[in-house]
């Protein structure tokens, strides 16, 4: 069997946030250098604000800086919602970050949803595909759009973007985005990457805080139970990070890492 994923457990999520932002520099320098731009796929839950944690922090060096104006920044899912109703990741997102970037600092370019199509969830996957056609190249010259980073949370029952446990969404094979019409968690009608398109990314990290987690983080590091966290760590190995609290972990036997680059 290949390297298994990275665990990295942390005190608080002060010092989380901190290891969070040198990682996500360094995705970002490996991103500029592949092509010139950073290619991230974001969710919603708790990530944006300790996104938004990591990522305000005062540059300690020149080397330290968010090149904000490289940031290329997708939804690994989103709800089909208007993009300023609170379910929305993208208004979550701006709320918590894209709001509080200062002024005058270049912004990133974000793909959201088109708002035109909520009634019809296919439509509005595909409109979000082709959005990622236009952005790694003709669907027909890749198989897979291949992101630099794509940063995920982990729910209680071990899902992550929309992809649930036991869901028929998790065999597919040809689409990029999917849309889905029955998620188990509210609401219903989302759209989401699908399996071969969070599992080809260069690099992932999931953040997962809390006491709430360590049952679902044994499950999935203990037995994996075909969770589809564990799912993703089964598929990427050594590519996929796992920034978490103590009190997430507490109990787990996986071991975990120091945390470096
Ligand atoms: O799909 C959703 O409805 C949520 O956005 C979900 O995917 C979230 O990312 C996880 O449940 C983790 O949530 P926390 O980060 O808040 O624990």
């Amino acid at each position: 069997m290949g390297k298994q994923a990275n665990l990295y457990s942390f005190p608080s999520v002060d010092t989380l946030a901190t290891a969070l932002r040198s990682y996500l520099i360094s995705c970002q320098e490996v991103g500029i250098e592949r092509h010139g731009v950073f290619k991230v796929g974001v969710s919603g839950g708790s990530l944006p604000k300790t996104l938004a944690q990591a990522l305000l922090a005062p540059a300690k060096d020149e080397s330290d800086k968010v090149k904000w104006e490289s940031w290329e920044i997708f939804f690994a899912d989103e709800r089909a919602v208007p993009l300023s109703h609170k379910d929305s990741n993208y208004f979550l997102l701006k709320k918590e970050l894209l709001d509080k970037i200062p002024e005058g600092t270049p912004q990133p370019t974000v793909h959201t949803i088109d708002e035109s199509v909520l009634d019809d969830t296919q439509e509005l996957a595909d409109r979000y595909e082709q959005a990622l056609v236009n952005s790694f190249a003709a669907r027909d010259s890749v198989k897979l759009p291949i992101f630099d980073l794509l940063l995920l949370g982990c729910g209680p029952d071990g899902h992550t973007c929309s992809l649930f446990p036991g869901h028929e969404l998790l065999r597919e094979t040809e689409a990029w985005v999917s849309p889905i019409e029955d998620s188990p968690k509210p609401p219903p009608r989302r759209i989401t990457l699908t399996l071969p398109v969070v599992t080809h990314s260069v690099r992932l990290a999931f953040v997962a805080t809390g006491g709430g987690k360590k049952e679902i983080m044994k499950d999935i590091f203990e037995e994996g139970k075909g969770l589809p966290c564990a799912l993703v760590n089964e598929a990427t190995g050594e590519r996929c990070s796992w920034f978490v609290d103590n009190a997430a972990v507490e109990g787990v036997s996986y071991p975990k890492r120091p945390f470096s680059l």
